[in-house]
């Protein structure tokens, strides 16, 4: 792809959120009296195509509401919400939810190559060609051999994974994290972090990835956008990560990050 259409494929897929406010009390009669609730309120933010972007906050401060309205699977109370030109309505091919419990994504019954190709059949896809995409999808989240294994015969970490492949070979341009990991072991964590750098850096997807975790946040992002405690939370600071990856938690710089964002908590 050349320089230009690279920058004009990063600008068809920038999220823009302009004002954006979330309450799931919308009652018009409340709304008149004033009495509305709102989770979060007048965010904005602007998300390039291409990027590794954070949302890090404190529980319950409404960072799967903001994701889940990217994803589509909410609706905003008000504000713009856009991808590319297109105001956000609905879920789209375009883009696709990672999240934390693959159980509850994963089809018991399929094989993890089934369950790889299961959107590529809905959208009929030949079967030569299928097999091409898991072939790649598979082997690239690291899963060659485990191909005819079945969800029950994996490990958690292994789930994880599969739910990654399936999402990849559907080709979305934005995967929506959240909290992907929070359920593993700190070692597969460590992996799948990993695992995830190196794909993305291959792939060029957009990321927007959601943790309550500051080493997480900083380990994985090219920008963090911290989310103020709830009600009414908004991105309160957006600091960028400048380190190279992949990045060593151990590094003085990654230090100096993550003092500055936990006294950022500290307030
Ligand atoms: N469908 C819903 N109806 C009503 N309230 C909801 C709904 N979904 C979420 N909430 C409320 O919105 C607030 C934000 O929830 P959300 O799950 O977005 O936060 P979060 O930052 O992702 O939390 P956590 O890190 O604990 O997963 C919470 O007070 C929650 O109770």
């Amino acid at each position: 792809m050349s320089r230009g259409n690279a920058s004009a494929a990063s600008s068809l897929h920038t999220i823009t959120i302009e004002g954006l406010n979330k309450s799931y009390n919308e009652v018009p009669a409340k709304a008149a009296a004033g009495d509305v609730h709102y989770i979060i309120k007048d965010v904005n933010l602007v998300i390039k195509g291409g990027e590794f972007f954070i949302l890090l906050g404190p529980s319950g401060c409404g960072k799967s509401t903001l994701l889940n309205m990217i994803a589509g699977f909410v609706s905003k109370t008000g504000g713009n919400l856009r991808v590319g030109s297109s105001e956000i309505q609905k879920p789209g091919r375009d883009r696709a939810v990672v999240f934390q419990q693959a159980d509850s994504s994963l089809f018991p019954w399929l094989t993890v190559r089934q369950n790889v190709e299961f959107g590529l059949k809905m959208k009929k896809v030949p079967k030569k060609q299928r097999r091409v995409i898991s072939d790649q999808y598979i082997d690239l989240v690291g899963l060659s051999g485990h191909g005819d294994k079945f969800p029950r015969e994996l490990s958690g970490g292994m789930k994880q994974r599969v739910q990654l492949a399936r999402v990849l070979a559907n080709d979305p341009e934005i995967l929506l994290m959240d909290e992907p990991f929070g359920a593993l072991d700190a070692m597969t964590r460590r992996t799948m972090q990993k695992e995830l750098v190196r794909i993305w850096r291959q792939t060029n997807k957009t990321i927007v990835f959601v943790t309550h975790d500051i080493q997480e946040a900083i380990l994985l992002g090219q920008r963090i956008g911290i989310m103020s405690s709830g009600p009414s939370s908004r991105i309160s600071d957006i600091y960028e990560i400048p380190i190279s990856y992949p990045r060593d938690v151990s590094a003085l710089d990654f230090y100096d990050y993550y003092s500055k964002i936990q006294s950022h908590f500290d307030e």
